[in-house]
């Protein structure tokens, strides 16, 4: 029986149980500080079976992973070091940052055990076990940050039991990680919220701001209402790399307030177009660190009843869907209903529903 032993079931450390518990041969064990914690991975069968004692979680563990904030994977790396671990235990984490952590466990002796960092770059705005899901990690990249002391064979063997994730495996150094997920993934967490607390202020002047941001706003802002703790943790633990990055996004801004101050029609023009290229040269990857919802979009005739229809006939087959737009109706042409989907066999299957029908563009 391979032994895992999952330290801080919420929603990476949870979608991972998920995605292991259906492994033959395999238990999990969640550990959490708090009682209550325990009771409620018990109950939601997310894990095996889960504990309040750190020792209990460790002993005889094959694998054990590291799934709190930031600031808690270090001093958990060092209270494993003062226990006995399984020779051959691999310990790994699954922190958005990875330089300190990493550097942590070469500076510690974990006896037999070896430490291999990770970061499953997917995830999503909600937090906690209550938000875990067992393909969360599904066609998204797996950073792992091996060090050269990494043995092939226990390298091989975290490999061997993440393709239950149905991640695709990526060996990334520490800090090179870091500077490029503190670009994609985390200066935009922190645009984010920096834009929604502008125009917050705003509305504290004027509600007529909240009433019209309710589109296009809240789809490039989600991101917004991630995990306070989580993300402060992340943040100061990428301090260094994070200045830099506003630095040069101050940059960015100022050159945006000049091209303004002239008038500068054509360089406005340049900047869309060459965002417009970069981001048209991107890999058409289904999902990335900052999860995008899969939509498609149906010429629906502007008739009373067609939504209605629609969402019926998606229901009754099951097919979940998170979002509904209609990006125009007018009565002489056909509308155009944008549907939302956060799960690609869903957008599939509701495609397959409606070509039926309806002419449908993805
Ligand atoms: N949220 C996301 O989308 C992603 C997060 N990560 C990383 O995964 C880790 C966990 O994040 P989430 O699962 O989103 O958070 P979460 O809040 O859903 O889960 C965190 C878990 O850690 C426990 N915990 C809280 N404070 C703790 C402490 N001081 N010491 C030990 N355990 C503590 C909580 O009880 C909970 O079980 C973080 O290191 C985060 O940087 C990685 C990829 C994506
Ligand atoms: O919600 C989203 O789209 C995210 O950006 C999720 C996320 C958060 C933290 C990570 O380290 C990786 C992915």
């Amino acid at each position: 029986m391979t032994k895992i032993a999952i330290f801080g079931v919420g929603l990476i450390g949870g979608s991972l149980a998920l995605s292991f518990k259906s492994k033959p041969g395999v238990t999990v064990i969640g550990h959490s500080n708090n009682p209550a914690s325990v009771e409620k991975y018990m109950k939601r069968e997310v894990v095996d079976y889960a504990t309040t004692s750190f020792d209990e979680a460790a002993e005889g563990a094959d694998f054990i992973f590291l799934c709190g904030p930031v600031s808690s994977l270090e001093p958990y790396l060092e209270k494993l070091s003062k226990l006995t671990l399984k020779p051959g235990c691999i310990v790994t984490d699954v922190g958005s940052t990875k330089a300190s952590v990493s550097a942590c466990a070469e500076r510690l002796n974990l006896g037999g055990a070896v430490f291999i960092g990770g970061h499953p770059m997917a995830g999503k705005e909600k937090s906690g076990v209550e938000a875990a899901t067992s393909h969360l990690f599904e066609n998204a990249f797996y950073v792992l940050t091996p060090s050269e002391g990494t043995p092939q064979e226990a390298y091989d063997r975290l490999a061997e039991l993440l393709e239950w994730t149905r991640a695709h495996l990526i060996k990334v150094e520490p800090k090179h990680h870091d500077e490029i997920v503190g670009a994609i993934s985390h200066l935009p967490h922190i645009i984010a919220v920096a834009l929604v607390n502008q125009v917050a202020k705003y509305n504290e002047a004027d509600e007529l701001y909240s009433d019209l941001a309710a589109g296009g706003f809240r789809d490039i802002t989600r991101i917004a209402s991630s995990d306070p703790i989580i993300w402060r943790d992340i943040l100061i633990n990428n301090k260094e790399v994070m200045l830099r990055l506003l630095q040069d996004w101050n940059r960015e801004v100022a050159s945006f307030v000049r091209l303004l101050e002239t008038g500068d029609a054509e360089g406005i023009e340049r900047e869309f177009a060459s965002a417009n290229r970069f981001r048209g040269s991107l890999p058409e990857r289904r999902k990335g660190v900052i999860h995008s919802f899969y939509d498609i979009y149906v010429d629906v005739p502007d008739h009373p009843g067609i939504i209605g229809q629609i969402t019926t006939l998606l229901g009754n087959h099951r097919v979940n869907l998170s979002n509904i737009q209609i990006i125009e109706s007018r009565e002489d042409i056909p509308g155009v209903l944008r549907l939302s989907f956060k799960e690609e066999h869903h957008m599939d299957k509701a495609l397959e529903l409606l070509k039926k029908d309806y002419a449908v563009h993805v």
